[in-house]
């Protein structure tokens, strides 16, 4: 019986060829008598073959995203194969208790359902890809197939495919190993995955309690909200923007939300997207229950296309000009094109709404830099920031590093938070015995000590900044007095030029009256002389 639905397939191809071979010789005979005969082929063909198959393919007609329905079966054979098939295919998923079972190619199993016997078999065919290659290229495709017998026909498909898909969602949500995906892998456009086991929790997340409480309740209630977003008419996502320094535990707070809610994490590194097109078959390829994560976003995409093109503007020269797009046409061909608005219809553009719900996490230590657009509410929702560490978070780490609720040094590691910055990470270091022989208490002198260092460090930094400050404001005003001396020293000389020339143009004008009258006096005297002569 192992392999009845082969069987089966053998005798409907024997049947086909029947056909055919029936379809050749049908012009020879007349025509009543051919569809006398074809009456009564079909009605043979189906004496012999009462049997029904419905294949269900990996992956939806488009080849874009794989066949749900495929998945839910994959499922829910894989628990019936584990017991009823001889050849199976095993996969073994890190941090899960038992071997994963799944039907190896070309095997059947058979189930039952209200009394009704039915058979899965587990198939894949190769076609040839129309390409150029020397090498062959070929499209491979899996598939089951469920054969079952025609008089059941109402039943398998009243009832049986839905609950195959039902049982089968329910047993894949009970196995669910939590998976990173990452798609940087040089594949394209692929995704791959390893299994998620990031150990962080919101328990364990250093942060003030209120601030906590409030994104825990925020995210509780988004993965209640299916009918919520549905009634309001919005894709069921949520856009989080997690900024703040290095160190105060924005991935930590990622990887707590995938604790929290159950969910996989996608680590979409930008700069490895070809383009805008590619960013979309990745979303495409993302399923429910996913954190979509770009960290660093502010390093991830270029914003500043603009600059660039300002830059070749402002090359006056020919060649310049020309080595600088050279440049530029070279880093273009290496690096992503992925431009901002692709990004921005890749959180909310109409793609964005398949698959399911879905949170989207942006990660920065410069909030500032940020396009506005990327980070407005609608996209980014919730913008949380975490900052250094207060004594509330303090406490958190105390507990988890040192199973410490209370002691008296807190008391100054207190005073000390409030005076001088130290990151969660650093707190988190410092607090972490080095050897067997550390306990709590030289841990915490430990960091006692560090926050000194860090608070003197920083009064240092300070003065250095102050002085540097003083020196720099002492010199621009030195710099401004010279410029105004300068230009009162120019000021005074052009005036004493002036004043020079105006005597000198003055004195001129007097010679010249002084010669006039000279030459005037002289021709009067010569003219008396003449008179008297
Ligand atoms: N708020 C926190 N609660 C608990 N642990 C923390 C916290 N912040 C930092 N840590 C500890 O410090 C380490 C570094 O933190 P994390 O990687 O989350 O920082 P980050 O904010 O993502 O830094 P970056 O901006 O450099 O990526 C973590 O492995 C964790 O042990
Ligand atoms: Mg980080």
């Amino acid at each position: 019986m192992a392999k009845m639905g082969d069987m089966w397939g053998q005798l409907g191809s024997v049947m086909a060829s029947m056909m055919f071979a029936y379809a050749m010789f049908k012009q020879f005979f007349p025509d009543n008598l051919g569809d006398i005969l074809e009456k009564y082929g079909q009605k043979l063909v189906a004496y012999v073959y009462p049997y029904i198959q419905i294949t269900f393919d990996e992956y939806d007609s488009d080849f874009y995203r794989r066949s749900e329905v495929y998945s839910a079966i994959q499922s829910y054979l894989s628990a019936k194969s584990s017991t009823r098939a001889k050849r199976l295919k095993a996969h073994e998923v890190k941090g899960s208790k038992a071997l994963v079972l799944g039907m190896d190619e070309n095997e059947e199993v058979t189930d039952e359902f209200e009394g009704v016997k039915l058979w899965w078999a587990s198939k894949k065919s190769a076609t040839k890809k129309a390409s150029f290659s020397f090498f062959p290229d070929y499209d491979e495709r899996k598939m089951y197939k469920l054969t079952f017998h025609r008089r059941h026909r109402d039943v398998v498909m009243g009832s049986y495919i839905d609950h195959v898909r039902q049982e089968g969602k329910a047993i894949a949500v009970k196995n669910r190993q939590r998976k990173l995906y990452i798609n940087n892998t040089g594949k394209g456009t692929k995704w791959s995955h390893v299994v998620f086991e990031h150990p962080a929790t919101f328990e364990t997340l250093a942060m003030d309690p209120k601030e906590k409480q409030s994104i825990i309740n925020d995210l509780l209630k988004f993965g209640k909200g299916k009918d919520y977003y549905k009634k309001i008419g919005k894709a069921w996502k949520r856009g989080y923007l997690l900024y703040g320094p290095p160190g105060t535990g924005k991935s930590t707070m990622i990887s707590a939300i995938s604790n929290l809610m159950n969910y996989d994490v996608y680590d979409l590194e930008l700069t490895a997207v070809k383009d805008n097109t590619e960013l979309r078959k990745l979303l495409i390829d993302i399923s429910g229950k996913a954190i979509i994560v770009i960290e660093d976003i502010d390093c991830s995409l270029d914003l500043t296309g603009q600059r660039k093109k300002k830059k070749v503007e402002e090359a006056k020269d020919g060649d310049e000009k020309d080595q600088i797009l050279k440049k530029q046409e070279e880093e273009e061909n290496t690096t992503s094109k992925v431009t901002l608005s692709g990004l921005l219809n890749f959180i909310d553009g109409i793609w964005s709404a398949c698959g399911g719900e879905r949170l989207i996490v942006f990660t920065t230590n410069y909030v500032d830099k940020l396009d506005p657009a990327l980070i407005r509410r609608g996209r980014m929702d919730k913008h949380i920031k975490l900052s250094y560490c207060c004594y509330e978070a303090f406490k958190v780490l105390a507990r988890n590093y040192l199973d410490l609720e209370t002691h008296e040094l807190f008391g100054t590691i207190e005073r000390l938070l409030g005076e001088t910055d130290m990151t969660p990470a650093d707190v988190a270091e410092n607090l972490m015995p080095k050897s067997d022989v550390e306990d709590a208490v030289s841990c915490l002198k430990n960091l006692i000590e560090a926050l000194e260092a860090a608070k003197e460090a920083a009064r240092v930094k300070a003065e250095e900044e102050a002085k540097q400050k003083a020196e720099e404001e002492a010199k621009l005003k030195a710099e401004e007095e010279a410029k105004q001396k300068a230009e009162e020293e120019a000021k005074l000389k052009a005036e004493e030029e002036g004043k020079v020339k105006a005597e000198k143009e003055e004195k001129e004008k007097k010679d010249e009256s002084t010669k006039e009258e000279v030459k005037c006096n002289g021709t009067l005297v010569e003219k008396v002389i003449n008179n008297l002569i």
